[in-house]
């Protein structure tokens, strides 16, 4: 029988506790290359890959604390389209999706009113009409960037558009890093890299996205996150969601302990972004308690977690109308996120 596990922590068992204003964690500084720290990273392939999979049995979350759950995954969904037929009407809706993410009669049950997402997140043309949708609401709005997704273009214009997304209203860049510093071992190349970023980025925060799919081993994602940390990332992110292979549980505890391994050291608590082919809400409630387990409560709020997620939403806000009604709806009643 699984261990029953309590809603994300004490002190947000009450739903109508879990939307107030939050602490937001001082900015990772970041510090100098350490190539000595970096050689001595290892990463057991089949311990991790058994740990991983031996938790989505070990933690059940029920009834009011599975909908808190369901609810806090909401908050910190990064509710996103990057499709190359998005138009500035599907972003509208999205945008409307993101300030009122379930159904009024829901939120106002599980009272939780007021609930919205943690960000919106679209490509550089999708930030100005993003940001005149989400006018008033303090939804932040994330832009891609560098040549998302393969990060190939001429470096110049990767800064460049980064520049172009600030300057337009993004509050947060998910920047993508050059894979083959990590397949050829080019630390240096990668910190630089990231450092250019972040510095480009001003007031804006910084996601570094690893492509882990991409990077050849469980050892590469470990030594990669680290290096972008150490360059003063403000979240590590697993994928672009265009991958063959994005987020996958193996890969966030190696992400997440590199995440622990860097607080220890430094003291900079660095976000975590899981994202790509996250659609079930009982998969979010497994990486829900992957956080609380590997990093701890203060982990599992929007400032230091987010899901990249184009369709996540509406399987939530079914489980939650099963919650309050009883019944589950069709899915085409979520048709947005
Ligand atoms: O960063 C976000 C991802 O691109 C979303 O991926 P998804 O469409 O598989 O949810």
């Amino acid at each position: 029988m699984s261990e029953t596990q309590n809603a994300p922590s004490d002190t947000q068992t009450d739903p109508a506790q879990m939307h107030l204003p939050q602490a937001v964690e001082p900015r990772n500084a970041g510090l100098p290359l350490d190539m000595a720290w970096l050689r001595s990273v290892q990463a057991n392939s089949s311990a991790i890959e058994r740990r991983a999979k031996t938790l989505p049995g070990r933690r059940t979350v029920k009834k009011d604390h599975q909908a808190a759950w369901l609810c806090r995954a909401i908050s910190c969904i990064d509710l996103t389209t990057l499709s190359g037929d998005d138009t500035e009407g599907r972003v509208r809706r999205l945008c409307a999706k993101a300030r009122q993410p379930v159904r009024h009669d829901l939120l106002e049950a599980l009272g939780m009113e007021g609930l919205t997402v943690g960000a919106v997140c679209v490509y550089h043309e999708m930030v100005a009409p993003a940001v005149a949708a989400l006018q008033g609401s303090n939804i932040p709005v994330a832009a891609v960037s560098t040549g998302f997704p393969a990060g190939l273009s001429p470096y110049p214009l990767r800064v460049a558009e980064i520049e172009a997304s600030t300057a337009a209203g993004a509050r947060e860049i998910d920047i993508v890093i050059s894979r083959r510093h990590v397949l050829t071992g080019n630390w240096q190349a990668l910190y630089d890299e990231m450092r250019a970023f972040r510095d480009a980025c001003g007031e804006a925060h910084v996601k570094a996205i690893l492509a882990t799919g991409e990077l050849g081993s469980l050892r590469n994602v470990a030594r990669a996150s680290l290096v972008c940390m150490m360059a003063g990332a403000d979240f590590i992110k697993t994928s672009t969601g265009k991958e063959s292979v994005n987020a996958t549980l193996p890969v966030t505890l190696v992400m997440l302990r590199a995440i622990r391994d860097y607080h220890a050291a430094t003291g900079w608590r660095v976000g975590y972004k899981p994202a790509g082919g996250i659609s079930k809400a009982k998969d979010a409630l497994v990486y829900l308690s992957m956080i609380k387990e590997e990093l701890g409560d203060r982990w599992l709020r929007p400032d230091l977690f987010r899901f990249g997620a184009s369709s996540l939403l509406g399987d939530i806000e079914r489980q939650l109308e099963h919650h309050v009604t009883g019944q589950y709806s069709a899915g085409w009643r979520h048709a947005v996120g």
